[in-house]
């Protein structure tokens, strides 16, 4: 593997990749930066979490003149939280070079953010509707730049966002470079290759694996009734650090938060109807574990980088196989270790396996645990806790009182009751939770009368009621501003 010395980065990147903690580069890295480096268009396809974004950002850093006051590189992302991410993460490789990254999304206040744009930063990572308003409002200005990103170009063309890409694209200095990343690169990204790129090199690390393997891939067959029980059951027995659960719409993801918090789970949902406030406040404190279940439409699936997520389920099984491979990659980044668990309904068996002919892997069927296990799970992490409670100490305060309970009661029989106390026992309190319809495995005709609307939706897009452009969330299929 390749040190990040041996590309010639300027010391002061060099610098700040140490302190970050990357001592190597992944292997989507080591092919892609000397290749960017060099101003070369570029394609570049490796699997969720092997570190793409510094495979561009490494590059724009490098690049980005501290001395020149405008903008000569732009990110475009598919979300915000995506946006802001990546913008985190080139700042942290900026940091001693002094080139600033600015992320710009909607649902953020524009004043504030032609604030920040009078400061001139050097590189602007933006989702693409908002970045054309500023576009508009002649707020950002284009003629110098000189590197433009495309992060989850699959996505973007997805949720509608092509014509917008296109327009960009076109007020760009033609003279620009143009990079493209996904996990994931479906046959539209061609057209985009072909209009807007300049002879693209394709750098693809294992193509054939779209998932990595330190993902452990299962599903379980389960009724849509079953579907909550099963899934608190999961939650008890894998005792995940942070867990996403995925659910198809904005209602699914309303009524599982609230179902779960009934449970006594600490969960709250994400997705594009909520507040921006309310949607960085969750992300938030998922991040710093004080909720450990998010529960989240595909606005979530895309990119998102949360150190800690050990588990994924979806609750309901994706749409695409795209979005499988993304929502599954919200784990196992990085090189550690992750299980995602996909639920399908009976009628729902063919969609599986057109997802897993579709990423050339066999997911592992489970059966579906049963409430004693659940239990099971409980109480033994209940006796985790006790036993680490033994070994903290400081349990003198407590001695001579314990010696008085065990003149009254039997050592046993008090031991049982503080497992009791410590044990979450299996909960039963009713939920709500509208049924979802089966996805189907789409006929040959009705795909492509599908994919002909998507297109007529394209070229006239969703207008809210003051005409703005309204932006699509996720897999969803619902419209949010
Ligand atoms: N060279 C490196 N050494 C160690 N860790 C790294 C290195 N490069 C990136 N990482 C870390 O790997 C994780 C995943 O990186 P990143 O988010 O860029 O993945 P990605 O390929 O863009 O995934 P996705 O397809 O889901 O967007 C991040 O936490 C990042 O800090
Ligand atoms: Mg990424």
């Amino acid at each position: 593997m390749t040190t990040f010395y041996e590309f010639g980065l300027h010391h002061l990147v060099t610098r700040a990749l140490k302190e970050v903690g990357y001592a190597e580069a992944t292997p989507i890295q080591d092919q892609t930066i000397p290749i960017a480096l060099t101003g070369k268009d570029l394609i570049g396809q490796a699997q969720t979490g092997t570190g793409k974004t510094a495979a561009f950002g490494i590059p724009l850093v490098e690049k980005a003149n501290v001395d020149q006051e405008q903008i000569q590189a732009v990110v475009l992302t598919p979300t915000r939280e995506l946006a802001v991410q990546v913008a985190e993460e080139l700042n942290k490789i900026a940091r001693y070079k002094g080139v600033v990254a600015l992320p710009i999304y909607g649902g953020q206040d524009i004043q504030r953010q032609i604030a920040a744009l009078k400061k001139r930063p050097q590189i602007i990572v933006a989702t693409p509707g908002r970045f054309m308003d500023h576009m508009n409002r002649k707020t950002i200005r284009l003629q110098s730049v000189k590197m433009v990103v495309l992060d989850e170009a699959d996505e973007m063309l997805n949720m509608g966002f092509i014509d917008d890409i296109k327009v960009i694209l076109k007020e760009m200095p033609t003279q620009r470079q143009t990079l493209l990343f996904s996990a994931t690169m479906p046959k539209a990204i061609q057209e985009i290759a072909r209009r807007f790129m300049h002879d693209p090199v394709t750098i693809s690390i294992q193509p054939k694996e779209v998932t990595v393997s330190n993902i452990r891939q299962q599903y379980m067959e389960v009724t849509e009734k079953q579907k909550f029980d099963v899934l608190c059951r999961l939650l008890d027995i894998h005792m995940p650090e942070l867990a996403i659960v995925f659910g198809r719409t904005k209602r699914r993801v309303d009524e599982l938060s609230e179902a779960l918090t009934k449970r006594g789970y600490g969960a709250e949902g994400i997705h594009g109807d909520l507040n921006q406030a309310k949607r960085d406040s969750v992300l938030r404190r998922f991040k710093e574990g004080t909720i450990e279940v998010l529960v989240a439409t595909d606005v979530a699936a895309r990119g998102l980088d949360i150190s800690g997520v050990t588990h994924v389920y979806n609750f309901d099984i994706p749409q695409g196989a795209e979005s499988y491979v993304h929502r599954i990659g919200r784990t196992g980044r990085a090189g550690k270790t992750g299980l995602a668990i996909t639920f399908v309904t009976p009628r729902e068996a063919d969609h599986l396996r057109y997802i897993e002919k579709t990423t050339i892997r066999k997911m592992e069927r489970r059966p579906v645990p049963s409430m004693a296990e659940a239990f099971e799970g409980q109480k033994r992490l209940a006796v985790e806790k006790l036993l680490e409670a033994t070994g903290e100490g400081n349990l003198n305060l407590y001695k001579a009182m314990a010696e008085q309970l065990l003149n009254e009661v039997d050592s046993v029989t008090l031991v049982s009751a503080a497992l009791k106390m410590l044990t979450k026992e299996p909960d039963t309190t009713p939920v709500r939770l509208t049924d979802e319809k089966p996805l189907r495995v789409a006929k040959k005709g009705y795909r492509q009368r599908q994919s002909k609307r998507v297109s007529e939706r394209q070229a006239r897009p969703a207008l809210g009621k003051d005409g703005r452009r309204l932006e699509r969330d996720g897999m969803s299929g619902r419209f949010s501003s």
